[in-house]
């Protein structure tokens, strides 16, 4: 049989319901919700509180199960997680005690990857994220800009297809977080893996995303699909300034504020 295989890596929610509980006292937190993710798409969730956004990237991550309806990757529903998916919260979780060095190699270290292997990953990562100079601190030295980028080198380390980052820069004071959002544009242009990107702010998901998603109010469901194309590439950074004061970029901020203002109502 000759059947045509979907691309590897393409995400595919069909008819994802959510609802937390049961009976009386269920939580429907997302409402039957169809999306495409296609490789190498850098896509932005916004939406307003409780909407729904985190439960989404949790089903995909496979920490959550749909109530019903299905999530493919490629042709694989997926029912856990999976080691083409990493998942980058906005805490850190990286062993305290451990060096930076140590809790990027660890990923490699379970699927077995020699030392030497493991050694030179972590190394070409953490020069990536700008740790190298600090692969021998312990993380519990590092400020939280710091912690933030060790966690997805931590990520980055095991090559994953697809990126869940569940508002990644929300802890981070705004001049790391600006940093931060450039660095991952970087990483993000030169490597194009799959990203979803769960954010409450509408300035991040512009200027990251190659489209933005905005979510309904609880239960949530995606009410406007927008593909974003700005004039220049951010990721420089003496120009991400005039990116963020363009009129595309002040436009689609309106456009999407104003969408996540009503889906209030
Ligand atoms: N494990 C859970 N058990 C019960 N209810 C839950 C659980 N997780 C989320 N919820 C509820 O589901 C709804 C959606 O939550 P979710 O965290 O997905 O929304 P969100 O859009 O990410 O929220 P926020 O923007 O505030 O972070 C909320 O009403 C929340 O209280």
């Amino acid at each position: 049989m000759t059947g045509t295989r979907t691309a590897p890596d393409r995400v595919e929610f069909s008819g994802v319901s959510k609802a937390y509980g049961d009976g009386a006292t269920a939580v429907r937190a997302v409402d039957t919700t169809d999306l495409t993710i296609e490789p190498g798409e850098f896509v932005s969730l916004v939406g307003p509180s409780g909407c729904g956004k985190t439960t989404v990237l949790q089903m995909l991550a496979g920490f959550e199960q749909p109530t019903s309806g299905s999530i493919r990757i490629g042709d694989d529903v997926v029912t856990g997680p999976g080691p083409e998916r990493g998942v980058v919260f906005q805490k850190p979780n990286l062993f305290p005690w451990k060096s930076v060095r140590a809790n990027v190699e660890l990923g490699p270290r379970l699927r077995g990857a020699s030392k030497q292997d493991r050694r030179a990953r972590a190394e070409n990562i953490l020069d990536m994220v700008g740790l190298a100079d600090f692969a021998d601190r312990r993380t519990y030295e590092l400020s939280g800009g710091m912690q933030q980028r060790a966690q997805i080198a931590r990520v980055l380390v095991n090559d994953p297809r697809i990126i869940l980052m569940d508002e990644p820069f929300g802890a981070l004071d705004a001049l790391t977080r600006e940093k931060l959002q450039l660095e991952l544009l970087s990483i993000w242009r030169e490597h194009h893996r799959t990203v979803l990107f769960v954010t409450h702010s509408v300035d991040e998901a512009v200027l990251l995303g190659t489209r933005v998603l905005v979510m309904s109010a609880r239960p949530g469901r995606i009410m406007h699909d927008i593909p974003i194309e700005l004039p220049e590439d951010a990721t420089d950074e003496g120009r991400s300034a005039a990116v963020r004061t363009s009129a595309e970029f002040t436009s689609y901020k309106e456009k999407i504020a104003s969408a996540i203002y009503h889906a209030h109502s």
